[in-house]
């Protein structure tokens, strides 16, 4: 029998654990709300989230309404804590922050960009001192350092001739390319934004998002950005699918040799080995409840389980087997 000795020298020997060098990880997330009242009911918002996100990625997340990504994003901001599994970011362990972590690492682990403009500038500074606040309430820089910090900031989102106009003189682009400025106030590792182009035209959505995609070029930046606009999702290198609080399928997008962008769709397979079929796949050949599987050289077939007279042929051909 083995001993603990064994046991511990096996597990030494089983290479990086999941996720290691991600710059964010979520293992089997949970996240489960109870509502109040007399007939308390639980929502489970996140069940089994798996994530890896590479050090200066941009992604994108996208899923329909009610699939988890708020829940997801607020959790990475550190808004909220999760039921269960794991979650970490910048090699930060969320569920174990203190109060006084937590403050820090919204401070300058972590920027934001929400979709609603009035949550991401105060209205009564300009943009100029907006930018500036969070490096004061941080501490530790002098009024040059934040003063000449603010400049490049405000240049690197094309908000300069801006600078001095309150939010309310400006539009909504401009405020959220502020907004923009602001989350990259403290030199954050990871900017997280919830629908940054939401509420915005056609045409200063682009711009607003062309600022996050120069951030991330030029500094490194972490960036992922939750999304229902598929302007945003066309321009990043992987598009993350969320369905029912799980990562269910991520397109890849690559320029091939002649220069054109291609995609290609995947299905997530989780640790545990299992993956979402999409919807319209289901849909199309009546899948329910089991399917037939058939492990081929290259690939593994799915098949409807088999109903009627294919039973038939199924119990025969199975009864064949047995004799
Ligand atoms: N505070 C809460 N209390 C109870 N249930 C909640 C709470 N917040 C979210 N939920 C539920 O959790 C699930 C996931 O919600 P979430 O807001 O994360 O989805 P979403 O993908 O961001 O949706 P949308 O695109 O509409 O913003 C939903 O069923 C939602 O009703």
């Amino acid at each position: 029998m083995d001993t603990l000795a064994d046991l511990e020298a096996r597990a030494a020997r089983g290479g990086p654990a999941f996720g290691a060098d991600a710059h964010i990880l979520c293992d089997n997330l949970v996240r489960i709300y109870k509502t109040e009242g007399s007939a308390a009911v639980e929502v489970v918002a996140l069940q089994g989230l798996d994530l890896l996100i590479g050090r200066g990625e941009l992604v994108a997340i996208v899923g329909a309404s009610g699939s988890g990504k708020s829940t997801l994003l607020n959790i990475l901001s550190g808004l909220d804590v999760p039921t269960a599994g794991l979650a970490r970011v910048a090699g930060i362990d969320l569920l174990s922050m203190t109060p006084r972590d937590r403050l820090r690492y919204r401070r300058s682990v972590v920027g934001f960009v929400w979709q609603e403009t009035a949550r991401n500038l105060l209205p009564y500074l300009t943009a100029r001192e907006n930018v500036m606040l969070p490096m004061r309430l941080a501490g530790g820089t002098s009024r040059r350092a934040r003063s000449s910090r603010t400049d490049e900031l405000l240049e690197l989102t094309g908000m300069a001739d801006r600078a001095d106009r309150r939010p309310g003189e400006m539009s909504g682009g401009e405020q959220q390319r502020v907004a923009v400025a602001v989350a990259l106030a403290n030199a954050p590792e990871v900017v997280l934004t919830d629908e940054p182009t939401g509420e915005l035209d056609s045409d200063s959505a682009e711009t607003v998002f062309g600022v996050l995609r120069h951030a991330n070029r030029e500094l490194g930046v972490t960036t992922v950005v939750v999304t229902h606009d598929p302007m945003v999702s066309r321009q990043v290198d992987r598009t993350i699918g969320i369905r029912d609080g799980r990562t269910s399928s991520e397109t890849l997008r690559r320029t091939s040799s002649d220069g054109r962008v291609v995609a290609e769709e995947y299905a997530v397979l989780d640790r545990a080995g299992r993956l979402q079929l999409p919807r319209e796949f289901i849909d199309a050949l009546s899948m329910e409840h089991r399917v037939r599987l058939e492990l081929e050289r290259d690939h593994i077939g799915v098949w409807p389980s088999a109903t009627g007279s294919d039973a038939e042929d199924a119990d025969d051909a199975e009864e064949e087997t047995n004799e």
